[in-house]
């Protein structure tokens, strides 16, 4: 195919879609607030998919829906609805049996599957994720909330059991914190939102939970689902723009958690608004680049191969995502014909195509800003090594491989959250472990070599600088059972099926000092099998 044919084969008419991936559009006019679906009439906004269409007009993104512009005031409603379903940890939720709250959230997973086939479609049409992917970011969802479940009965185990020491008998507990505010990213936003949610929930705290501002209409057929599963108050939803709501209800000084999962700006705006900073817990995933390192020993095939995942997986928007790589100059040019030849074999073209790899992206101002990227990098001496790499066509952007970067360009210091994969040779490794040194962030690193001892003379200069070294692999935040995490402005606590529980609740102890006086007691306590978080037979 020409590149103009190409070109022309990522606009089709409506017509030309297959009726599977047709989509109605979706018009939300109710959001949920302590336990209703509250109509709105309100303003709202019109949600364009990143896929353009012809019209009269010229190509154009595609409505698919509008969700409302809550305002304060309805962010202020859910804030008090929340406060009065935890009700300093004596409301309903809070103190329900672990069996009980396991099987609201069964329920709402048995609710969640009934909607599968609108909610992968929206995803897919939302933020131009394949349909493949939007299917596994959908089902990967599923899964982890059937793990969180399992997670939940391993600590309702463990606070079965009783710990003695120093003539004190004590059941350690897990107890949930109070009110979280649940914001996720648009590139999973319904997987990654779901990873701080669903901990928060099932520990037994109460939510606000803001939908990100790409990814919003795709949770609208979750809301009755999450009506019907939870007693009222505990799950609510905030629509509005990010900075008129969620300021205000961080300055109320009554959010107790802050899972957020986007950039540190927000993150750090959003912490600053809260008045008493050491009585906020925050659950961070944030900014990163992922640094690969290509030493002359690699074996360039599977480097090229891993790479390639790493940087290009949903169009490199991912906080995992590889987003620099350094080659030892010995082997840069064979390296770099490998991943040209590689990245001109991807497929371009619409989510819905079978074997698609890159896609339209959804930020509209990601296109002009990755051109800018490299246009610096071309004025500092780069140049883009494949064949169309880096064209852009409305919200498409051809995959680039950009070489040499130095660290003038801004390729070498920023997040480019899309698809250019900068390219760095080096001759001393103290290069690579001097720009991780040297990084605001530290998430991960891949490090690509076959000798052995070069790869673990490695692994202690990195680990102790991002949270997880991979070695001959792509960066990656699965298997969702590994902890997940970053240092410096790359993440705040750690998520993970099990590590998330942790992170939305507190160890509390009830403890009972042995001896004659307490022994009717400590049968008591000990022969009491209902396990319940907060609510105990008695309070010494
Ligand atoms: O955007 C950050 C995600 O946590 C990446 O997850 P992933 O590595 O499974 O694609």
């Amino acid at each position: 195919m020409s590149f103009q044919d190409q070109l022309r084969s990522l606009f089709v008419d409506e017509s030309q879609i297959p009726d599977e991936f047709r989509i109605e559009e979706v018009h939300q006019r109710e959001y949920l607030s302590n336990g209703e679906m509250k109509p709105w009439d309100g303003d709202v906004t019109e949600v364009y998919s990143p896929v353009c269409l012809p019209t009269p007009d010229g190509l154009r993104r595609k409505l698919i829906g509008t969700y409302p512009v809550c305002t304060e005031k309805e962010a202020m409603e859910a804030l008090d609805a929340a406060i009065a379903a935890y009700d300093n940890g004596r409301g309903e939720w809070p103190t329900m049996s672990l069996d009980q709250r396991i099987k609201c959230m069964e329920k709402f997973v048995y609710k969640m599957i009934e909607q599968r086939t609108l909610v992968v479609k929206l995803l897919m049409w939302e933020i131009g994720k394949s349909y493949a992917d939007s299917a596994k970011e959908f089902d990967r969802t599923v899964e982890y909330i059937n793990a969180t479940i399992d997670g939940l009965k391993d600590i309702d185990r463990q606070s079965s059991r009783f710990e003695m020491a120093e003539g004190i008998i004590a059941q350690i507990r897990r107890s949930p914190i109070g009110v979280v505010l649940c914001m996720g990213p648009f590139n999973y936003p319904l997987n990654e939102t779901f990873t701080t949610l669903i901990p928060a929930l099932i520990m037994g705290n109460t939510l606000l939970f803001k939908p990100p501002k790409h990814g919003t209409l795709l949770h609208y057929p979750l809301l009755r689902a999450f009506q019907e599963a939870f007693p009222k108050g505990v799950v609510n939803t905030i629509y509005g723009r990010g900075a008129d709501v969620t300021p205000g209800l961080m300055q109320t000084g009554k959010i107790n958690v802050l899972a957020f999962i986007g950039s540190s700006k927000v993150a750090n705006g959003l912490k600053k608004s809260h008045p008493k900073i050491n009585r906020l817990r925050a659950v961070l995933s944030l900014d990163a680049k992922n640094a690969a390192i290509v030493t002359k020993h690699a074996d360039l095939k599977l480097a090229v191969s891993e790479c390639i995942l790493g940087s290009l997986s949903f169009n490199g928007q991912r906080c995992t995502a590889i987003k620099m790589i350094f080659v030892h100059k010995e082997v840069a040019d064979d390296f770099l014909r490998l991943l040209s030849e590689s990245v001109s074999n991807l497929k371009i073209g619409l989510p819905w195509e079978k074997d698609v790899k890159i896609t339209p992206l959804p930020e509209p101002h990601k296109p002009d800003y990755l051109k800018e990227c490299i246009e610096d990098a071309s004025a500092n001496g780069a140049r883009v090594v494949n064949e169309n790499g880096g064209v852009t066509a409305e919200s498409f952007v051809f995959p680039a491989v950009v070489y040499p970067v130095n660290d003038k360009m801004k390729l070498y210091r920023e997040e480019q959250f899309g698809p250019v994969i900068p390219v760095v040779p080096y001759e001393s490794i103290e290069e690579p472990i001097q720009y991780q040194i040297d990084s605001p962030h530290g998430m991960q690193v891949s490090i690509f070599s076959n000798d052995a001892k070069e790869i673990s003379s490695l692994i202690d200069p990195f680990v102790n600088l991002v949270s997880r070294v991979n070695i001959n692999a792509q960066c990656q935040r699965g298997p969702d059972v590994f902890p997940f995490t970053g240092r410096k402005d790359s993440a705040e606590g750690t998520l993970s099926v099990h590590d998330a529980l942790r992170s939305f609740s507190i160890r509390s102890l009830v403890a009972t000092k042995l001896n004659d006086a307490n022994k009717q007691i400590i049968n008591e306590i000990v022969h009491d099998n209902d396990s319940n978080f907060l609510s105990t037979k008695f309070i010494l």
